[in-house]
C-alpha cells in the first residue's frame, strides 16, 4: 500500500442551502480533484471567501460533500469519507485525519493538560503517555507551565491557539489539517510550528494548510491547490 495516496479527493462539489434566505443556494465547491501523498504539505491558496475552509471542513467530514469522492487511506484500507457512517467519520478522526481549526472549541471548565491528552488517549496511548506528550507540547510551544491546570476559556488569542495546536500534534496522524495555523502567533512560536510540521512530514504525515503567512507557506509548503471562487449562484 506504499504507494497508495494517503488522499485522493475527485469532483469534490459542495453546495450551501440558506434557508433563511427563501432557500438560496450557494455553490462554493465543483469539481475539486487532487491526491496527496506521504510527506507532502498542500498549500490551500485564494481570495477571501474561495471555499478554503469549506475545503477542509468537507476533509474532515462536518459539511457533508454533495457529489465527489474522499478517498482516505487508513492502514489497510481505503474508505470514501463522503460516503461514511457518523461512525466511521468518528473513527478515522480518532488515529488518521487531524484537525486543527482556527479556534478552539472545548468543553468548558476542563484543564488545558487534560485537553491537549485527550485526543493523544483516544487514539490509544496510555494515561502516562498522553499526559507526557502533552506536556512536551505545551512546553515547546512556550505555553507558560502555571497555565496548563487552567481551563483555556480566558487565554488568549495566541495561548488558545498554541493549545489547539498541542492537540493536534500530540497524535501522529497520518493526514493533518491545518486552517491558519500560526494567524495569532509571534515570530518564535510561528517557528516552532514551523518545525512541528516539517517534523511531521519527515514523519510521513501527508498535510493540507491554510497558510495565510507566506513565510511560512513557503517555508512548509511542497505544493499549493488554487481554490478559486464560483462565478454563478447555484441553480
Ligand atoms: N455554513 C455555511 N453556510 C452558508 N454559507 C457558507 C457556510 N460556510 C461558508 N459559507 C460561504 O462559503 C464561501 C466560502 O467560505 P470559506 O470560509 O470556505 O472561504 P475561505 O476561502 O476559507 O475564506 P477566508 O480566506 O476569508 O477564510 C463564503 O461565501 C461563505 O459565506
Amino acid at each position: 500500500m506504499t504507494d497508495v495516496p494517503v488522499l485522493a479527493v475527485e469532483g469534490l462539489s459542495k453546495t450551501f442551502t440558506l434557508h433563511l434566505q427563501g432557500a438560496r443556494r450557494l455553490s462554493v465547491l465543483d469539481g475539486v480533484s487532487f491526491v496527496l501523498h506521504r510527506g507532502e504539505c498542500l498549500a490551500l491558496v485564494g481570495p477571501s471567501g474561495a471555499g478554503k475552509s469549506t475545503l477542509m471542513r468537507a476533509l474532515y467530514g462536518n459539511y457533508l460533500a454533495g457529489a465527489g469522492r474522499i478517498l482516505v487511506r487508513d492502514g489497510d484500507e481505503v474508505v470514501d469519507l463522503a460516503a461514511a457512517t457518523p461512525q466511521r467519520v468518528l473513527d478515522l478522526r480518532r488515529r488518521t485525519i487531524g484537525y486543527v481549526s482556527q479556534f478552539l472549541r472545548v468543553i468548558p471548565r476542563v484543564p488545558t493538560l487534560a485537553i491537549v491528552a485527550e485526543p493523544a488517549r483516544r487514539a490509544g496511548l496510555s494515561d502516562g503517555e498522553a499526559i507526557a506528550r502533552a506536556r512536551s507540547l505545551l512546553a515547546r510551544l512556550n505555553l507558560p507551565e502555571r497555565l496548563w491546570d487552567l481551563p483555556p476559556a480566558t487565554f488568549s488569542g495566541g495561548e488558545q491557539q498554541r493549545v489547539n495546536l498541542a492537540r493536534g500534534f500530540a497524535v501522529p496522524y497520518p493526514l493533518l489539517l491545518l486552517d491558519e495555523p500560526t494567524a495569532s502567533l509571534d515570530p518564535p512560536n510561528r517557528r516552532v510550528v514551523i518545525g512541528l510540521i516539517e517534523e511531521a512530514k519527515a514523519r510521513g504525515a501527508a498535510i493540507i494548510g491554510i497558510f495565510h503567512d507566506a513565510e511560512v507557506r513557503e517555508a512548509v509548503a511542497t505544493r499549493t491547490l488554487s481554490v478559486l471562487p464560483l462565478a454563478a449562484e447555484a441553480a
